[in-house]
């Protein structure tokens, strides 16, 4: 297994958002986790990837307890992830915004910027190597010098999606991948998680369409006020009386 939760539980004051969720990846699989507004997706993925620091349980990666990593040393493990409002730096190419995210995975300290040393200038040509990859895979090659704030939702959604890949990652946390996107555009972007998986790319990902994760999932988990409900193959949720109710008696949009 990839990944794995024991008991992981997040408050917020008098709030449980994350409330003791054992949960299993498996390595090669596409995972989502889905749930009503407000049931714990997001903070889920911040305790995983660092953002968050739990209030009790723990959190493996190939065994190894990483709770208490920052988010740099668990993105360098190998562990990559989108954020639900894109933050990408707007005025900037969608290429730059790619190599910063490979910066995370090279060696250059402090000294070696300010001498400019043949190693900084290595590892820079690399970046930009690394990063026009990511850009190919998600297909923005022709897109790579365009200003972000010219680009489609879509394409920023590429981008950010290209940004998780610069790191080299064994995982992919997407947050929302295709929310605020068309229909067909939603189409491009599951066969785009279907390829990232094909090649080896294990996928974890929340989202709010409902057909898009019956399409994709091999394995899915629900929330509701933070608890795990269920969990299985798409065909056992459809057909989970307490996933039903809580979609029906929740505030949810799917
Ligand atoms: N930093 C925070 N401080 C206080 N409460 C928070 C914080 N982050 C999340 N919450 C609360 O925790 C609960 C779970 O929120 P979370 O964003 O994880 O849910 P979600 O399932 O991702 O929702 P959505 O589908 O609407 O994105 C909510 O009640 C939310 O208001």
């Amino acid at each position: 297994m990839l990944i794995e939760t024991k008991n992981l539980t997040k408050r917020f004051g008098g709030l449980t958002a994350v409330n003791q969720v054992d949960f299993i990846i498996e390595k090669g699989r596409i995972n989502a986790i889905i749930g009503p507004n407000g049931a714990g997706k997001s903070t889920f993925f911040n305790l995983i990837s660092g953002f968050h620091r739990p209030s009790s349980g723990t959190v493996f990666f190939k065994g190894i307890d990483i709770t208490k990593l920052p988010p740099n040393e668990i993105a360098a493990l190998g562990i990559s992830r989108t954020f639900q409002s894109t933050s990408l730096f707007d005025q900037s190419t969608v290429l730059d915004n790619v190599v910063i995210g490979h910066r995370l995975r090279t060696k250059s300290n402090l000294a070696d910027a300010i001498f400019r040393t043949k190693r900084l200038k290595r590892e820079e040509a690399a970046c930009r190597e690394k990063a026009m990859e990511a850009l190919d895979v998600v297909g923005l090659t022709k897109s790579a010098d365009k200003i972000v704030a010219s680009i489609s939702q879509e394409e920023k959604k590429r981008t950010a999606i290209a940004l998780a890949l610069a790191t080299v990652p064994e995982i992919i946390f997407l947050d929302e991948p295709a929310a605020g996107i068309n229909p067909d555009e939603t189409e491009g972007l599951t066969e785009l998680i279907k390829k990232l998986n094909r090649s080896g790319l294990t996928v974890c990902l929340i989202e709010h369409k409902m057909h898009m994760i019956m399409n994709l999932a091999d394995h899915i988990m629900v929330l509701n006020y933070g608890e795990k409900i269920a969990e299985g193959t798409p065909k056992e949720i459809r057909g989970n009386d307490a996933v039903i109710k809580a979609y029906l008696g929740g505030s949810a949009s799917a």
